[in-house]
């Protein structure tokens, strides 16, 4: 029998994310707070208002416009303090939507105008989710969380963020990432990073194939060797329209289950996608590449992991098989060792699903 899951049913349901902005997914009111604190100049001072600036202004159709909104919530998380306020608001959030597991990137190198160093910063923020973790578990909603140190790719400080990453992998960083503006910056540029990740036996994902298409997940993937790709959501280029027959980049993706970590609504503000029912998401799934829901920036796209769920479960028509899917298959592809992620599939997602199905 198929039921449609409810809003409050997905909110109660285990969830697992992989792609999550810190800096994409401040609360309105605390950067209204933060802001006043530091005398940055805001577009709207009260935050409903605020938070309804954050979503048109990214829904630009561009990733370049989308990504200049970030210059008013990174102003505001300059200092130990308020990143580790962030970071303690952000795994609540996260908690309180039901995520149980949940990788969240941001790049340090952005945090040092207010004269932090890198490991301070990278300090600041884990010391928040640890703290953040530790207030959710207490409410009866545990949630696990991993870092993403990312490094922005129109810079040069990729090598530095990589081995930043591995300083603090017993430290709760499980991997590492690029993003920023795609088109002009290959990944090919930081290739030295990817190769020291590679030797050192570490993790990485690469934001390909969101604004630029197949040579940028060709690159990620064959030159690079990202374990995952963030977004890759133009790999539809490679499938021909009707008959659903893949190329070979195409193949190679599906054959290797390289996790998409596909974010709907950020994809439709930035011009990837036209609109949720017509996201590829629906394809990639009939197809059955490695596919992921992910909520990108909670923040500029106004949403929450059980938000993009229930838009897909409205757009596609989908029902709790397909929502374990989804979440199966993130935790399977998460960062952290195999046998603490099949502990979370059967210890936690399993049950929970099993009474929804
Ligand atoms: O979806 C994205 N594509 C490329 N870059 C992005 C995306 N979302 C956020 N960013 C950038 C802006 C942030 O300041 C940075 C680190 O989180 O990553
Ligand atoms: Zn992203």
């Amino acid at each position: 029998m198929h039921v449609t899951p409810t809003c409050d049913e997905i909110v109660k349901a285990p969830k697992a994310l992989l792609h999550d902005h810190l800096d994409g997914g401040l609360r309105p009111a605390t950067i209204v707070e933060l802001a006043a604190e530091i005398g940055h100049e805001l577009p709207a001072t009260d935050p409903r208002e605020l938070g309804e600036w954050f979503v048109s202004a990214a829904d630009s159709g561009s990733l370049e416009r989308y990504l200049e909104t970030f210059s008013h919530t990174v102003a505001v998380m300059q200092t130990a303090p308020a990143l580790r306020r962030v970071a303690r608001e952000c795994a609540l959030d996260l908690a309180a939507d039901g995520v149980v597991y949940a990788e969240v990137r941001y790049a340090p190198e952005q945090h040092l105008t207010g004269g932090l160093t890198l490991p301070e910063v990278v300090e600041a923020v884990l010391a928040g989710f640890a703290e953040g973790s530790e207030q959710a578990a207490a409410a009866g909603t545990p949630i696990r969380i991993g870092t993403l140190l990312t490094a922005m790719r129109h810079a040069a400080r990729s090598m530095e963020i990589a081995e930043l990453s591995t300083a603090y992998r017993d430290a709760g960083v499980v991997g590492f990432d690029i993003a920023g503006a795609e088109a002009g910056y290959p990944p090919t540029r930081h290739l030295d990073a990817f190769e020291y990740l590679q030797r050192e036996n570490f993790h990485f994902t690469i934001h390909a194939g969101e604004a630029f298409g197949l040579p940028s997940i060709w690159q990620a993937l064959q030159w690079c060797g990202a374990d995952r790709l963030g977004h890759g959501v133009r790999i539809v280029d490679d499938i021909e329209p009707g008959t659903g027959a893949l190329g070979r980049l195409a193949g190679y993706v599906r054959d290797k289950r390289v996790p998409l970590e596909l974010c709907p609504s950020s994809n439709v503000q930035t011009g990837a996608a036209a609109s949720i029912v017509e996201h590829p998401i629906g394809l990639l799934r009939d197809l059955r590449f490695r596919v992921t829901v992910n909520t990108d920036n909670r923040l500029m796209s106004g949403t929450s992991m059980s938000r993009e769920m229930a838009l897909l479960v409205e757009a596609f028509g989908w029902g709790w098989v397909e929502l374990q899917w989804f979440t199966i298959n993130a935790m399977k592809s998460a960062f952290i060792p195999f046998d603490e992620r099949l502990t979370i599939i059967n210890e936690v997602i399993k049950p929970a699903y099993a009474k929804l199905l």
